[in-house]
Parts: C-alpha cells; sequence; structure tokens
C-alpha cells in the first residue's frame, strides 16, 4: 500500500508511453489520420498491452500509435499538459517525466527542438494547475540509431535550462550501450543528470557499462543485477538506485512473474530500489496499481514497500533543499 504520510513519487514514467486513447482519437481525427479503430473500446487493444508480450521490442511497438498522431508541436504541448495532470490525479507529488523528442518527432517531421520546447511549455502549464512538482528527463532512443540520437541530444541542450537528465531506452539488445559513450560526455559536460534503462533485455554487463562508461547514477529496471552478487554489493554501497517497473517487466516477458521479480531482493541487500510505472496508459495502470496489486504479489512487505517509497525522493533528480520542500508541502 501506499503510504500516505510519505511523498508518493513516480521517477521512471514515459510521457509518450501514456498518451490518453480518448486524445490518440482526438489527434487522429484532428490531423486526418487513418487510425486502426475508431472508438475507445476497439482503439484499446491496438494502443495497450492486453497479455504478455513476447519480447521488450514486442512490447515497445505498443507505443507507436501515441506518437504517430502528434502533427504539431501543439498536439505535444498538450500530451505533455494531460500527462501533469494525470500524474496529479494517480496522487502522485513528484514525478519525474521522461519524453523521446526524435521519437515523437518523427511521423510529421516536427523539428526535435520545437518538440522539447512544447513539451517543457506543456509541463509548465500543467504544474501550474495542480499540486505537483515534475522534472524532466530527455530520452534517446536508441532503437534508431547514434545519429538520430545526437540530433536528439542537440534538441534536447538547445533548451538545457528545461532538462534535468538524460536516458537512454528502446531497444537494448540491438543498440548496445557502447555506441552512445560520447552522446553522454557531453551530456555530462552539460551538466545533465545521468539514468539509463540497462539490464532489462540485456544481461548484468549493459549495468556495469551503463555505470563505468555512461555515468550512469540510476539504473532503469536493472533487472539483471541479480544475476551477478557484486553488482549489487557496488550498487547497494554507491548508491546508485534501481528504478523498478513491476508490471512491465511481466509484459515485457523479463521476468516470468511478479512472484519471482527481484525487486524484493533488492531491498533486502539495501539498494535504493524504487516502485514506478514507466508507460502507464500502454500498460493500463496506474501507480496505485503497483503498490496495491503488484508490489504484493512481488512478496513486498509493508514496510518494503514504504522503504521503497521513501527511496523514490531519496534517488530523485533534485537537491537536498528541493527534496525537502517536497517534504515539507507533504507533510503539510
Ligand atoms: O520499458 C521500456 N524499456 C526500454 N525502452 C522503453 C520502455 N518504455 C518505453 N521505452 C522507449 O522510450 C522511448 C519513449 O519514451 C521510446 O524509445 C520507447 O521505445
Ligand atoms: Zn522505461
Amino acid at each position: 500500500m501506499i503510504d500516505r504520510q510519505l511523498p508518493l513519487t513516480d521517477i521512471h514514467r514515459h510521457l509518450d508511453g501514456n498518451i490518453r486513447a480518448q486524445t490518440i482519437l482526438d489527434l487522429g481525427r484532428e490531423f486526418n489520420l487513418t487510425l486502426p479503430a475508431s472508438t475507445l473500446e476497439t482503439l484499446r487493444p491496438h494502443v495497450q498491452v492486453i497479455e504478455t508480450e513476447p519480447d521488450l521490442v514486442s512490447f515497445l511497438n505498443k507505443l507507436d500509435w501515441g506518437v504517430k498522431v502528434l502533427g504539431s508541436l501543439d498536439a505535444c504541448r498538450r500530451v505533455a499538459q494531460e500527462n501533469v495532470e494525470d500524474a496529479a490525479r494517480a496522487g502522485i507529488h513528484y514525478a519525474e517525466l521522461r519524453f523521446s523528442p526524435g521519437y515523437m518527432a518523427m511521423t510529421h517531421n516536427l523539428p526535435v527542438a520545437g518538440v522539447v520546447e512544447a513539451v517543457i511549455d506543456g509541463v509548465k502549464a500543467g504544474c501550474a494547475a495542480h499540486n505537483i512538482d515534475v522534472r524532466l528527463i530527455g530520452i534517446m532512443s536508441r532503437t534508431f540509431g547514434e545519429q538520430a540520437c545526437l540530433r536528439e541530444l542537440d534538441a534536447l541542450l538547445a533548451h538545457r535550462d528545461g532538462i534535468t537528465a538524460l536516458d537512454l531506452a528502446g531497444d537494448e539488445l540491438g543498440f548496445p550501450g557502447n555506441q552512445f559513450l560520447s552522446h553522454f560526455n557531453r551530456a555530462r559536460d552539460a551538466g545533465l543528470r545521468i539514468t539509463v534503462h540497462a539490464g532489462e533485455a540485456a544481461g548484468a554487463e549493459s549495468i556495469w557499462q551503463a555505470i563505468r562508461e555512461l555515468g550512469a547514477e540510476r539504473i532503469g529496471h536493472g533487472v539483471k543485477s541479480i544475476e551477478d552478487r557484486a553488482l549489487m554489493d557496488y550498487l547497494a554501497a554507491n548508491g546508485i538506485g534501481i528504478e523498478s517497473c513491476l508490471t512491465s517487466n511481466i509484459q515485457t516477458s523479463t521476468v516470468a512473474s511478479l512472484a519471482s521479480h527481484p525487486l524484493k531482493t533488492f531491498l533486502e541487500h539495501g539498494i535504493l530500489a524504487t516502485i514506478n510505472t514507466d508507460d502507464p496508459a500502454v500498460q493500463g495502470i496506474e501507480i496505485g496499481h503497483e503498490y496495491e496489486v503488484a508490489a504484493p504479489a512481488a512478496g513486498l512487505s509493508q514496510q518494503q514497500m514504504r522503504t521503497a517509497q521513501d527511496n523514490g525522493l531519496k534517488i530523485a533528480f533534485l537537491s537536498e533543499a528541493e527534496k525537502a520542500a517536497v517534504r515539507a508541502r507533504v507533510a503539510g
């Protein structure tokens, strides 16, 4: 269960993996696009995971309709604003929303830096209307290769003030982290914080690579840490947090069942592991479901859920003063 005395965070939440089905219909109509269905009910199986997908890449295909309808920068602004509204409605006090500007720009050839600006704008508008703090994480979608990632990085750095951190997501097996050393060197030089999707489709070596070569301070998923005790020791000793996404890991067939998910072991090992959604609309879940259904099914005790919840703000990409402000707002 969620501890209502503590701030509720979601620090691994893809904004472009969380586009409302209704908004997909609306934008499809606005831009005269042929969608696979014209009602919410019939559209759902095309934009939401209904049964477990066989692998990560099949899961990721479910995000495609959401970005295919982004026919203008205004549409990008709208989905960013709706994302803040949805996170606030879910009871989240602090969210780190991540997005891949190149992926969002791709179908309609939008200017990538324009997408970054529109997302920053939409999030600002959302925060002004709701009681929530949000930071943005820029994603480079590795699936489209080094050059495309370079264009994403350039666009993110063009709006450096509105971006807190850099991430690498997409097809981890097809595009290993060692192709992106120079991208991360530049990002760190610009003072961006670093988190990397690693150890989801690939093994523990991908997590070591993300830490040692890309400078990851946190790991997205990090499931395969369980296969390497020295790595678990290292994560615990160095305060490198794990952004766990329980339901996502089942839907991508990364983990066979919630009962065998390693999150509980990570917490027992003293790793700063957290509970997050990933792509809520695509998965058909919200953060409440992860605490109320998924985490108990993964064997977490109430105390372990509390620890995971507390870890969210501990490893957030905020200064200590900003964290204290979030705590004070929740307590007050
Ligand atoms: O669970 C995940 N693992 C790896 N990549 C992901 C996941 N969810 C979404 N994306 C990727 O993030 C970008 C959009 O924000 C896209 O590249 C999408 O494929
Ligand atoms: Zn993710």
